[in-house]
């Protein structure tokens, strides 16, 4: 297949490799300049290793319609931009979205474009604008949202591998929301707190916190079945007890986090107060506005 990949961050760089190493043709798309120019001197570093991969890489003012798929890597902030750029330059190409949080969903739903959902479970870090580092192995749901079943299998099937699995989901809803739920309770309270994952575990308060959080989440999404998604969280929190989560990372690299797309899109669909939902979602809206007024 001809793949396009947009957003040279840390998943569209990881994601850019593999799949080139999967046998298909891929073109990287990025926005910055300085970015664009490193890459094609130096290629991407993966990890330790100490051979760079070459990638062809463009600016995404230069995207095209020749593709078989399009992998959207960018954050959930973003997403609305390329998805306007894509109509803008008549891209019809099947879509494929990475983002974390729900913040997505309607576009998905909407666009004219065949989309389909993932929700990727690697650890992935940026260490430079061409360095990531593969945290933690882990694999890529796959769900049609706006495309035939048969169509998303397809699309599975030439994207797994032995080494970098990609699973197909039935239910792009369930996937997705169980990720939320997942990003509800653990992002916000590292985040706000400055912790790593696991530490939640170790805190009693925290981690009242953290069960009143997946308790509103599974309101909000009409699930039942809260004590098991609370299992599940703790599980994820032990399973990554080192990482930082990404809303802590952007917090602390200063970037816009994604708590709109997660937190926001959860108080969104409940129509009854969710006073710690409410908490964590204004709490980091507040850090943000903090952010912005001192780099003004
Ligand atoms: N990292 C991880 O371990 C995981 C990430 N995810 C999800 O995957 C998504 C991507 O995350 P991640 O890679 O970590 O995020 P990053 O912030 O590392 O990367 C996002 C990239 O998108 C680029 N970008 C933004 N707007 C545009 C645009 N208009 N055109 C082209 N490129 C653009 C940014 O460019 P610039 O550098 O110029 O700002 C940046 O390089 C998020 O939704 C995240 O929640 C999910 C699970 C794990
Ligand atoms: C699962 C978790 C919480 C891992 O850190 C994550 O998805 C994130 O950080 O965004």
């Amino acid at each position: 297949m001809k793949v396009a990949i947009i957003g040279a961050g840390a998943v569209g760089l990881l994601y850019a490799i593999k799949t080139q190493e999967r046998g298909h043709k891929v073109t990287l798309y990025a926005r910055r300049q300085d970015q664009i120019e490193l890459i094609r001197r130096e290629g991407i570093q993966v990890g330790e290793e100490h051979t760079s991969r070459t990638i062809h890489i463009e600016d995404v003012t230069r995207l095209h319609h020749f593709f078989d798929l399009v992998i959207l890597a960018t954050k959930q902030t973003h997403v609305d931009e390329v998805v306007a750029l894509m109509a803008e330059k008549k891209v019809t190409s099947p879509v494929l979205f990475l983002q974390n949080g729900m913040g997505h969903v309607d576009l998905a739903v909407n666009m004219p474009n065949p989309s389909a959902v993932g929700v990727v479970e690697h650890g992935v870090r940026k260490t430079s604008d061409r360095g990531v580092l593969h945290t933690g192995l882990g694999l890529t749901r796959i769900a049609a949202v706006n495309m035939e079943r048969r169509q998303a299998l397809w699309i599975k099937d030439q994207l797994d591998s032995k080494e970098f699995s990609y699973v197909f989901e039935e239910d792009w809803f369930e996937v997705l929301s169980n990720k939320l739920i997942v990003n509800a309770v653990i992002n916000p309270i590292t985040a706000l707190f400055n912790i790593r994952n696991g530490e939640i575990l170790e805190n009693p308060y925290l981690l009242n916190i953290a069960k009143r959080l997946c308790e509103e989440a599974c309101m909000a999404l009409l699930k039942t079945d809260g004590d098991r998604q609370f299992e599940r969280v703790t599980h994820i929190m032990e399973q990554t007890k080192w990482n930082r989560s990404s809303m802590l990372a952007d917090v602390l690299h200063q970037r816009e986090t994604e708590i709109e797309g997660i937190s926001g899109y959860i108080l969104e669909k409940c129509k009854q107060d969710l006073p710690y939902t409410s908490f964590v979602y204004e709490g980091l809206k507040g850090i943000g506005q903090i952010r912005r007024r001192e780099n003004m």
